[in-house]
């Protein structure tokens, strides 16, 4: 097996492919994969974050099958618009099918995702494997070294961290739910549903923080509730306003390099 880590993020693990990549002064992405010899079954990893990432890995593809590679496995480590799984109302778009429609189109032997939003994009997906969350719930927990308690923000949390619980041998899982002001859908609160955690050291499990509002909201709800210490392990971690309030919230934050890499000291950052 061959590798091409299309994002110079990704460490390659294996013997990998050379490859020169530009952008014309207009914008317009250029590709040459350099190795003559290429054999057997190749997987190119890319992270997914625009229609850009994506035509970089579709210009990739499009390279490596006119150089006659017949197998290709795909690892797209943040799959893009898995928020955007339904539409709520007329006029808005099913943005993860529009990827998915795309990537479905190249018939690669497998698409690999980490930890998606929901079960739609997987479900999506032609050949898919879903790496779940786990491993690296159970690499930031051995990293903790204490005894924890899980917390699940909301249903779409809750129905993975029972399984994630179910992995570690049985952590007990703390459920809340989000509140959302009626007129305005927006976040509003949260329901623990736990009267008093008595100093317990509690982890928020979730997929993505972008913002953040959701996990300090979280944070401040749990410290009221007598929590002890609070920590943060997240998937895919975006960030979009910064990480200076987190370090004030949270004892220890843990994050893969699947959305950018971080080089803030107060973020673990677990390389996939
Ligand atoms: O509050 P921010 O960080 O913007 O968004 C993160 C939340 O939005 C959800 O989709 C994620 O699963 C998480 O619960």
């Amino acid at each position: 097996m061959q590798f091409l880590h299309l994002d110079s993020s990704f460490t390659p693990y294996g013997p990998s492919i050379d490859f020169e990549a530009f952008t014309f002064a207009g914008g317009e992405p250029h590709i040459k994969i350099i190795n003559q010899n290429i054999e057997g079954p190749i997987t190119i990893t890319q992270r997914i974050r625009s229609f850009n990432d994506l035509g970089l890995l579709l210009i990739a593809t499009d390279a490596l099958r006119r150089m006659d590679v017949k197998v290709i496995h795909v690892f797209i480590p943040y799959f893009p618009a898995a928020r955007q799984d339904r539409v709520m109302v007329l006029g808005e778009s099913l943005s993860v099918k529009v990827y998915a429609d795309i990537i479905n189109a190249q018939n690669y032997n497998q698409v690999a995702v980490f930890d998606p939003h929901s079960e739609v994009t997987p479900a999506l997906l032609n050949n898919v494997k879903v790496i779940q969350n786990y491993e690296f719930v159970k690499q930031c927990l051995q990293t903790i070294g204490e005894e924890v308690v899980l917390v699940a923000p909301d249903g779409g949390a809750l129905k993975k961290i029972y399984k994630v619980s179910e992995y570690l041998g049985g952590v007990e899982v703390i459920e809340c739910s989000k509140k959302r002001d009626v007129k305005t859908g927006q976040l509003s609160g949260f329901r623990v549903y736990e009267e008093d955690l008595k100093g317990k050291h509690c982890v928020i499990v979730d997929d993505i923080c972008d913002g953040g509002g959701t996990f300090l909201g979280l944070a401040q709800v749990l410290k009221e509730k007598k929590a002890g210490k609070i920590s943060l392990i997240i998937s895919h971690g975006i960030f979009s306003n910064g990480t200076e309030k987190f370090e004030q919230q949270f004892d220890t934050i843990f994050t893969t390099n699947s959305f950018r890499d971080i080089d803030e000291n107060s973020i673990e950052q677990i390389k996939l």
